[in-house]
């Protein structure tokens, strides 16, 4: 029998977006609401209950409610697009490349989060420099973004595409976050590995889809002599063996004039960089994203098949 698939949200830009991915998937079984009933909690509690993976794509609040629903059912098996349980430990963290057992603990976990579209650039540079002992504790860590204005989900679409709206936002790049509290930075300081939190400062352009994380680093404050070559060779070898995280071979990023925010767009894979010039003090770690493929829908569907792949 094929597995039966229920996305709570399916009408929201997430849910919709992995429903696009899903529509020639003849292995799988959805279940449904019609969009009019998509806030009918009886309806909703009946789909979270008849499915073999629920796959959440809903503001937190309606996720800690919708696992509420499903308590004491042992057959369904969460995939939760929000930020609500993404450093919880009984929640394995839905980012299969960020070390190399993870893809086993997202096969053989009940509940799985989808990562934050920013921290899956974030940690993507992190984590393996953490890993391997590079950035040192007490290192002050920045992240700097900007993000496709899907990254707000239908209200900020909406704010961006309607100029007759009262809220409507003309402009075509501002900075946001400005209290530098983003619900991001808890998830980057976990599964980053760091012991500081990192200070987080995010962007919107007038994009619909498109990301740029830039994690700036200054050489002679890491451990072991560190060059651009030695931070790109750590990089590569920690995403060996993968398709899906690909770091950019130096000659090629030592050619570039610059880095497009939408070169990704459409598609669930994820670009590294390394930047500086040798003999330099600075290096600049660039991770290029689909705010909502490998920042969101592309990894929940990849998160799906490793879960039904156990
Ligand atoms: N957009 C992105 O790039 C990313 C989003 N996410 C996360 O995914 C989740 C969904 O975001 P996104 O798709 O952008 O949001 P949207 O606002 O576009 O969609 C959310 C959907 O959930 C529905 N909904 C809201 N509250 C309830 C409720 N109480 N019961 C049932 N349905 C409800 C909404 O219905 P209604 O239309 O009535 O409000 C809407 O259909 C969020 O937690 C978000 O933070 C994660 C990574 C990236
Ligand atoms: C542009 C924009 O508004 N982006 C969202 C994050 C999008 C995302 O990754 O969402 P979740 O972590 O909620 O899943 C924000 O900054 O809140």
């Amino acid at each position: 029998m094929a597995p039966k698939i229920f996305i709570d949200g399916e009408h929201g830009t997430t849910g919709l977006q992995i429903r696009q991915r899903l529509a020639e998937r003849r292995d799988l079984q959805m279940l449904s609401i019609p969009e009019a009933e998509r806030r009918n909690a009886a309806m909703r509690e009946d789909m979270l209950n008849s499915a073999d993976i629920a796959i959440l794509c809903l503001p937190d609040d309606a996720s800690i409610e919708a696992a509420k629903m499903t308590e004491g059912n042992n057959s369904v098996r969460l995939l939760d697009a929000s930020t609500a349980f993404r450093v919880d430990p009984d929640w394995a963290y839905g980012f299969a490349e960020m070390d190399k057992a993870q893809a086993d603990r997202i096969k053989a976990a009940r509940h799985v989060s989808n990562p934050g579209c920013y921290p899956t650039g974030a940690i993507g540079l992190i984590r393996p420099l953490r890993a391997a002992g590079i950035i040192p504790d007490g290192y002050p860590v920045s992240v700097n973004a900007v993000s496709g204005y899907t990254g707000g989900g239908k209200a900020m679409i909406a704010q961006m595409e309607d100029a007759s709206r009262e809220d409507h936002i003309a402009s075509p790049n501002f900075v946001y976050g400005l209290t530098l509290k983003h619900k991001h930075v808890p998830e980057m300081k976990v599964h980053g590995l760091l012991d500081r939190a990192p200070l987080f400062s995010p962007s919107v352009g007038r994009f619909p889809q498109g990301m740029i994380v830039q994690v700036p680093l200054f050489l002679e404050d890491l451990k072991g002599g560190q060059t651009v070559e030695t931070i790109h060779k750590v990089l590569v070898e920690h995403y060996a063996g993968q398709s899906i995280v690909d770091v950019v071979p130096l000659d090629v990023s030592a050619r570039l004039p610059r880095v497009d925010a939408v070169e990704l767009a459409g598609k669930d894979t994820m670009k590294l960089f390394v930047f500086g010039t040798p003999g330099q003090p600075h290096v600049n770690l660039v991770a290029l994203l689909d705010n909502l493929g490998k920042g969101a829908s592309g990894a929940a569907v990849q998160n799906m098949d490793l879960m039904l792949a156990a």
